[in-house]
């Protein structure tokens, strides 16, 4: 099962939408009405569906390449195809065990636990749905997956790609989703904090680029997309914030290299595309966006890879999981308390995935 955040279809869908991403959050209206607009400006639908259907359509493919007879499924957090209605088809179909890989490479609350809480409740509507007691599949995970090699190298291919089309000695600036600083604190129960797990797949990327090209490549980890009140401290620096300040050092030009999605969704095609090249062209920079993986033969092939890898795991086999840089491979089955919202609040909320799943 692609598991995914999911957006909008079209104008209608956007306000539901964003009402079912920011139930209970805490969010702002201003920012909301703000959100809405940027989903209004590209006619009211995410490019994130489309992108999943072509995900999931190329991991059909590459695992047919490799001869093997898995179905796909498609089942989203936030928006239809809903998770619930993945996992019914699934069992519908006769599955009685389900592999999640979800659209999100790092470890913290967004990225895994709120995963795990979705495969939970869907499992719970599923049972209730067919009157059962018990759930009637089980949901395993794929582990976080950034600092797989197939992730990683898509990213070093999409980079110096992009490094190739910006005048000499421009500085790579690595982005992804600022989350707060609590759900930050609270992710380091993985192993390494979400912005340390950013942080080592820049440093591998940013390496392997400056091999290729023969010299040094200076870089940096910026943010976009924050949300939440002000006076909640969120990461930084923002990507904008931090192109003012290269500019005034004067740094001439820069790739912004969206290595915290996968693909071109919303805070791609506006944060970054729309908002971050606005910056850099007013500031004079020369800015080219790299790539995000998207369907690049190395990051498909790679998910394969870990779904067999996850499977063997799940037979009791002795298994090398690949990894690079200086971060251990995270688990799959997640510790208790792993990754929640905030450090010793329990959510109270059962998740997948986990020895406990109350914790
Ligand atoms: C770490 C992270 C990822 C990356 C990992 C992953 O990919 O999962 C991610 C992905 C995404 N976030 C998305 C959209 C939104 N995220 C929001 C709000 C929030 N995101 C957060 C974090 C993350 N979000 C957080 C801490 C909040 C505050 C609310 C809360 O504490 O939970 C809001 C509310 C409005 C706003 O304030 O922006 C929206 C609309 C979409 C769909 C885009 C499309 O439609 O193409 C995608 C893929
Ligand atoms: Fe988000």
């Amino acid at each position: 099962m692609l598991a995914s955040f999911g957006g909008p279809d079209g104008p209608d869908d956007v306000l539901p939408f964003l009402r079912n991403v920011t139930a209970g959050k805490g969010i702002p209206d201003e920012r909301l009405a703000e959100v809405a607009e940027h989903y209004h400006h590209f006619g009211g639908a995410s490019p994130i569906n489309g992108q999943n259907l072509a995900l999931q359509r190329a991991l059909v493919e590459e695992l047919a390449r490799r001869g093997i007879d898995l179905p796909v499924v498609w089942g989203n957090r936030n928006w239809t195809p809903y998770t619930r209605d993945a996992l019914a088809a699934a069992h519908a179909d006769g599955a009685r065990r389900v592999l999640a890989l979800v659209t999100s490479a790092y470890s913290s609350y967004s990225g895994c636990r709120q995963y795990r809480e979705d495969f939970w409740s869907s499992l719970d509507a599923v049972a209730t749905e067919l009157s059962d007691t018990e759930h009637p599949l089980v949901v395993d995970k794929v582990r976080s997956y950034f600092n797989h090699p197939g992730f990683v190298a898509a990213n070093v291919d999409a980079v110096a790609e992009a490094y190739a089309r910006v005048p000499a000695g421009a500085r790579v600036v690595f982005v992804t989703h600022s989350i707060p600083d609590t759900m930050e604190a609270a992710s380091r129960i993985s192993g390494a904090t979400y912005s340390e797990q950013h942080l080592s797949v820049a440093e591998v990327v940013a390496k392997a680029v400056a091999e290729r090209v023969g010299h040094p490549v200076e870089w940096d980890l910026a943010y976009c997309s924050r949300s939440g009140p002000p006076s909640q401290p969120w990461l930084e620096p923002d990507v904008n914030d931090h192109l003012e300040a290269l500019a005034a050092s004067g740094t001439a030009a820069v790739v912004i290299a969206p290595i915290g999605f996968i693909s071109d969704h919303m805070e791609v095609a506006f944060d970054l595309d729309t908002e971050a090249m606005e910056t850099a062209e007013r500031l004079g920079l020369a800015a080219v966006r790299a790539d995000t993986v998207g369907v690049r033969d190395a990051f498909v092939s790679g998910l394969v890879d870990l779904v067999l890898e996850r499977a063997a795991l799940a037979r009791g086999e002795d298994v090398q999981q690949a990894t690079v840089g200086s971060l251990p491979a995270f688990r799959s089955v997640c510790a208790p308390g792993c990754c929640r919202r905030q450090d010793g609040v329990e959510s109270g909320v059962p998740a997948a995935c986990s020895t406990d799943p109350l914790s």
